[in-house]
């Protein structure tokens, strides 16, 4: 099965004060339908292990390979949706989730076709014509997760997505993101720093420690495939399974801070 994997991976950056030790022998394997999320303090090396996946930094040591492939670059078989969407303000909905189609040569009426799929699945019809402007910030995400979705990457990564919305969105978007993603069968790595949203979304949960950035412990959990099958997250969170593994990583992540 093909894999995106870090072996042995380390980056240093150097700074006035020294060098900074981002990222320490960090490994890591997603595979195909997988959906890996990273947590930890701040300045623990997600961004930095996110970066070295999508291919917009080198490693000092180690290698990033995607099947039999270094990663050497960025590439169309990763698609990344960062906190702060990137979308085209001048494209309206339908455009902007085609847009990286339209990149591809994809004829008009496929790409469309295809973009009007995505923006179904992530709860925006009847939206298509609208400008970003008019949107709110859940529905601008939500477009940006379209528009990845859109030009069917192997990989989606995920820098902190739903960070800026308010806590009932930030729910509902989780749930339109994980039937999305279950539907479309794509390996994902998803940064958060929110304890419940890494355990309502992953299959596995990484968890990170700095100075120097290392991967600490690593949790799989089953409860977005239970909220797959039962559409019901209320139970799920508040479940004692749930609620335990939350303080155990709660302890593990305060830990590492103090
Ligand atoms: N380009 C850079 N030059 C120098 N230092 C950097 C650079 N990028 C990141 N760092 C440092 O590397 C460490 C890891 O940063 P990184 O952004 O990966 O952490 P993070 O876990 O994503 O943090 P946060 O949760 O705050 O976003 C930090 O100490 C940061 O200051």
């Amino acid at each position: 099965m093909t894999a995106l994997r870090a072996e042995q991976v380390s980056v240093v950056f150097p700074s006035e004060s020294g060098e900074v030790h981002a990222l320490d022998n960090a490994d890591l394997s997603i595979s195909e339908g997988e959906f890996v999320v990273a947590l930890g303090a701040s300045g623990c090396g997600k961004t930095t292990l996110l970066n070295l996946l999508a291919g917009f930094l080198q490693p000092t040591q180690g290698r990033i390979s995607f099947g039999d492939r270094e990663i050497t670059g960025p590439g169309a078989d990763r698609a990344v949706v960062f906190q702060k969407h990137a979308l085209l303000p001048w494209l309206n909905v339908l455009d902007n989730v085609a847009f990286g189609l339209m990149l591809q040569g994809v004829p008009k009426a496929k790409r469309y076709a295809t973009a009007r799929h995505f923006i179904s699945a992530l709860g925006l019809e009847g939206f298509e014509s609208k400008a970003i402007y008019e949107l709110s910030g859940g529905m601008q995400q939500r477009v940006g997760v379209a528009r990845a979705l859109a030009a069917d990457p192997e990989v989606l990564l995920m820098d902190e997505p739903l960070a800026a919305l308010d806590a009932l969105t930030r729910e509902r978007v989780q749930e339109i993101l994980l039937k999305a993603w279950s539907e479309s069968g794509k390996m994902a790595f998803f940064i958060t720093h929110s304890v419940e949203e890494a355990l309502f979304l992953a299959t596995r949960i990484i968890l990170m420690s700095p100075r120097p950035g290392r991967i600490t412990h690593v949790y799989e959990t089953e409860f977005s495939k239970q909220y797959l099958k039962t559409g019901n997250s209320r139970e799920i969170k508040a479940s004692r399974e749930f609620i335990d593994m939350r303080e155990d990583i709660m302890r593990r992540i305060q830990g590492d801070a103090g």
